[in-house]
């Protein structure tokens, strides 16, 4: 079945009138991992907001986005705030513009949790805790009475992949989630990411500059350029056997700078 199905979805800057994502579908399969690819400005997070309905109201959206089943295009604004986070997780790529910079972390994952579930402040503190020990994060008192600007950028990723650990979301959408971090930090979000797979179930889309990192986790992969999509299918074929021009380049080009990555993952 799946989770998330995209039907000639086709965004345009109505100030500009220029279109930005043509006419795209594809679809994600339940408790897979489908990364979109392709170079800056090719229209992979306007695709990802677009999803969620989180573009600006400059631009406009045509075409079907179902969410298991379920038609996401007619649904309120106060609709898609109760999809958001529970059902649809997001993570992005400055974990630092994730959190309200004037209160503790604690303080956002206390409100997140409370607008989705009835939950004690006590269950919920038990739970956050529980979650961030899985992702490594040992001392979460101490994590959670922190201001964002106190944590590194990894140690902030892998606060919002405990928050959706706790959500237990089916798809989540991250959007560059390793591209501000250095190299070691990157290896274990990474890993975080696996885990959230493993232990939650949930279906990932995942836009990344890093093919290496894609090889790692995506079953599928989908490949823009100016806003259209040139190639999609299975990461071992598209990547062995890339059929379009733009995939060739981008693999042989990207493939090689990652290969620092693969050096540290220790693995093929
Ligand atoms: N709010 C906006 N208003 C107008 N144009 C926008 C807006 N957001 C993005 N764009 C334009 O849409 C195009 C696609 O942008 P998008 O951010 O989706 O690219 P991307 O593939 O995610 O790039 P990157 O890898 O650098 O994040 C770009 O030309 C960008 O300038």
């Amino acid at each position: 079945m799946n989770v998330l199905e995209v039907k000639q979805l086709h965004v345009w800057d109505a100030h500009r009138g220029n279109t930005i994502v043509h006419r795209s579908s594809f679809q994600v399969k339940e408790g897979s991992c489908l990364a979109i690819v392709g170079e800056s400005g090719s229209g992979k997070s306007v695709t990802c907001r677009a999803v969620m309905k989180l573009n600006p109201s400059s631009l406009h959206q045509s075409g079907e986005v179902f969410f298991k089943g379920e038609s996401l295009s007619s649904l309120s604004e106060k609709e898609m705030r109760k999809k958001r986070g529970r059902h649809i997780g997001m993570i992005v790529q400055n974990g630092m513009s994730a959190f309200d910079p004037s209160c503790v972390v604690g303080v956002h994952l206390h409100e997140t949790l409370a607008e989705h579930f009835q939950w004690s402040r006590h269950e919920r503190d038990e739970r956050l805790k529980e979650a961030m020990k899985r992702v490594m994060l040992n001392d979460p008192v101490s994590v959670m009475n922190k201001y964002p600007h106190q944590l590194s950028g990894g140690m902030l990723q892998r606060i919002m992949i405990a928050l959706t650990l706790v959500l237990e979301p089916d798809l989540v959408i991250a959007d560059e989630p390793t591209t501000a971090l250095d190299t070691v930090s990157q290896f274990e979000v990474v890993e975080q990411f696996r885990k959230l797979r493993e232990e939650v179930g949930c279906a990932i889309l995942f836009v990344s500059h890093d093919l290496g990192i894609v090889k790692k986790l995506a079953d599928e992969v989908l490949v823009m350029k100016d806003g259209h999509i040139v190639e999609q299918g299975p990461t071992s074929s598209v990547f062995s056997q890339p059929t379009h021009d733009y995939t060739n380049y981008l693999v042989s080009t990207r493939l090689a700078l990652s290969d620092h990555f693969t050096k540290i993952m220790g693995r093929e």
